[in-house]
């Protein structure tokens, strides 16, 4: 398995507070990786030390197999939008394209012409005069056109309607489909993430608690409703991951971690399993 980004016990502390601590990952070439976990989890953090703009207090990062940030080739290698998608105000769509070509070496600006033009973007309009939904899709065009091998987005579709958020993904999936690129994304929207990413992290309280395939991760996850005093007595191979008690029972999203029986168990869908983890387990 080629690793895009390889992190080991990679850690960041502000001051005194944890911004990520001793995070191991390994995420593979050509998957759409989903960031999720609740606010201060740590996303950003963990994407701002994948394109370098943030140094780890200890442990280590690779990205396409060197440290991120530290040489112009590897940085062309990355495209980063980050939460505000910051364009410049004052310069049009074709100021922006231009300076794009100018400032990246691999610039591909037949593509970057044609879904400017797709996306029915005007080249004479000023980046400030744009909805938030078109500037998105000119940092996605700027950030794609750098024919870059992964691509990091923060909370891209954050500030967007639910049509421009359509859009914004499906022509992120085209791309991909089209560029065979990597992409991870923080976000809040797990019906999002659901729909378009194949691999997910959550992240919770600065530390990772799950990482994988989204389809190996979703399998393991179960709902039981047991009695309560059964609580104590589940199958080792099961991990509770969150618990509701009501009267006598209670309902219980399990990890199965090795061959448990567990009888009468639900599956569950995406948002259901990282719900439960960033909830947690209340006795
Ligand atoms: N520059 C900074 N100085 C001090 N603390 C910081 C700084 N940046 C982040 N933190 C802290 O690190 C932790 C992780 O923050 P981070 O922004 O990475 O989380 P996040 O998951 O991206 O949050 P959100 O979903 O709200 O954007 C938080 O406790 C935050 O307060």
């Amino acid at each position: 398995m080629t690793s895009v980004l390889r992190a080991r016990r990679l850690t960041k502390i502000y001051g005194r507070r944890p911004g990520l601590t001793d995070a191991d990952l390994d995420i593979p070439a050509g998957r759409v990786v989903g960031l999720v976990g609740p606010n201060g989890a740590g996303k950003s953090t963990l994407l701002g030390l994948s394109c370098g703009l943030i140094e780890p207090s200890a442990g280590s990062i690779e990205v396409l197999g060197e440290r991120p940030g530290t040489r112009a080739a590897q940085l062309a290698r990355v495209g980063f939008v980050a939460q505000d998608t910051p364009l410049y105000p004052g310069l049009t769509v074709a100021e922006h394209l231009r300076l794009g070509a100018r400032l990246n070496p691999g610039w591909d600006d037949k593509l970057a012409r044609r879904r400017v033009q797709q996306i029915g973007l005007d080249l004479a309009q000023r980046a400030g005069r744009l909805s938030g939904g078109q500037r998105a899709q000119l940092a996605l065009t700027i950030a794609v056109a750098k024919r870059p091998e992964l691509l990091i987005f923060d909370e891209p579709v954050a500030a967007l309607d639910p049509l421009a958020r359509w859009q914004f993904l499906q022509n992120l999936m085209e791309f991909v489909s089209e560029l065979a690129v990597t992409v991870v994304l923080s976000s809040h929207l797990l019906g999002d993430v659901e729909r378009v990413c194949d691999h997910l992290v959550l992240l919770s309280a600065s530390r990772v608690r799950l990482s994988g395939a989204v389809d190996d991760l979703v399998d393991e996850h179960f709902r039981v409703v047991v009695g309560r005093e059964d609580l104590d007595r589940l199958p080792s191979g099961a991990e509770v991951v969150h618990a509701e008690h009501k009267g006598g029972q209670s309902t219980l999203v399990v990890r199965r971690t090795g061959p448990a029986f567990l009888p009468h168990a639900e599956r569950i869908n995406l948002e259901d399993m990282v719900l439960a983890y960033m909830t947690g387990v209340q006795r």
